[in-house]
């Protein structure tokens, strides 16, 4: 085993390498981007923290399967995995509530100021009651605009739509027949960006998405807009973000990732009150993880006895 390796998500994956008639192959978990550990077995090799380096560099020719345990899979080398025919299972839907869950308790969290309030109960900022003390911004009446309306997006705007949102905005590549079921509007993006009061971005990340919530983009947004990110850090500009935040160009911002990840302790945006930043949690309840874990499980198995995988990425 590799001196890189730092054990282990999740424990129930035992197999991981196996002699296929004269060949033996080998496969490997991988966790998502910045996920913390590595299984690693001789042809695949991460970094001190667990961080994979780049499966082009440090694979071995027998390397034939890799499950990850996430839904995204932009923490691989996607190019040399299909030169080289390498399977890939992968964990989607089953994290899809967890993450829509955790992406409407960061939205409410940011938007009614959650974190400031709770530092200000145990440092003895509360005082008096005060008629604008932590006021925030309410979903009811509001328009909600969600970047990428996909498993996870439309999942996000049924649970939100309930707490009154008057307009349901979305953008993406296509209008999808299931946005009726939340009154879903398709409109371009600037449209969205500038008619919302509650920015989501909910897409997967691609070079078309990479920096997409730039300068101008934070320009468009109105001064008194909420923008939450649970979906890939690479999608936002932090910088230009840093400068919509400090500068009141936006009221607040609710991030589940960053780039990188972990986010520095000293990186600007978490000088700023009005930025609220979670350790990429989206998934992490104990059930999901499980349920997870379990698929990946049996994605690398399937994919070590060459049958059908429950989630084999297609590309
Ligand atoms: O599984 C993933 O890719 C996620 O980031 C869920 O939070």
């Amino acid at each position: 085993m590799s001196p890189n390796c730092r054990f282990l998500v999740p424990t129930a994956v035992v197999f991981v390498r196996r002699r296929v008639g004269e060949r033996m192959i080998s496969a490997c978990v991988v966790p998502k981007h910045g996920g913390g550990s590595v299984m690693v077995w001789g042809c695949f090799a991460g970094d001190t923290d667990g961080t994979i380096i780049s499966i082009d560099l440090c694979s071995g020719p027998n390397l034939k399967v890799i499950s990850t345990l996430s839904v995204g899979f932009d923490h691989m080398a996607m190019d040399e995995i299909k030169k080289r025919g390498v399977r890939v299972g992968y964990t989607p839907d089953v994290l899809t509530d967890a993450t829509a869950e955790l992406t409407v308790a960061l939205l409410l969290a940011t938007a009614r100021r959650l974190p400031e309030g709770v530092v200000e109960v145990k440092n003895g900022g509360w005082s008096t009651w005060k008629p604008l003390w932590l006021c925030g911004y309410g979903l009811s009446g509001s328009t909600v605009g969600v970047i990428g309306l996909g498993r996870i997006g439309i999942a996000i705007a049924r649970r939100l739509k309930p707490f009154g949102v008057k307009r349901l905005l979305y953008s993406g590549r296509t209008a999808k027949s299931y946005a009726a079921e939340v009154e879903g509007e398709y409109v371009p993006l600037d449209t969205l960006v500038s008619e919302s009061d509650f920015v989501v971005v909910s897409c997967a990340l691609t070079p078309e998405t990479q920096g997409l919530c730039n300068k101008d983009f934070f320009s468009k947004m109105k001064n008194t807009a909420v923008f939450i990110n649970t979906s890939r850090g690479a999608v936002v500009n932090q910088e230009d973000l840093y400068q919509a935040l400090s500068s009141g160009q936006i009221a607040c911002a609710g991030l589940d990732v960053t780039t990188p990840e972990p986010l520095p302790t000293d990186h600007p945006l978490l000088t700023l009150d009005n930025c609220v930043v979670l350790p990429h949690i989206g998934s992490a309840t104990y059930s999901t993880r499980g349920i997870m874990a379990e698929l990946s499980a049996n994605n690398l198995l399937a994919g070590l006895q060459g049958t059908d995988m429950p989630s084999e990425l297609k590309f």
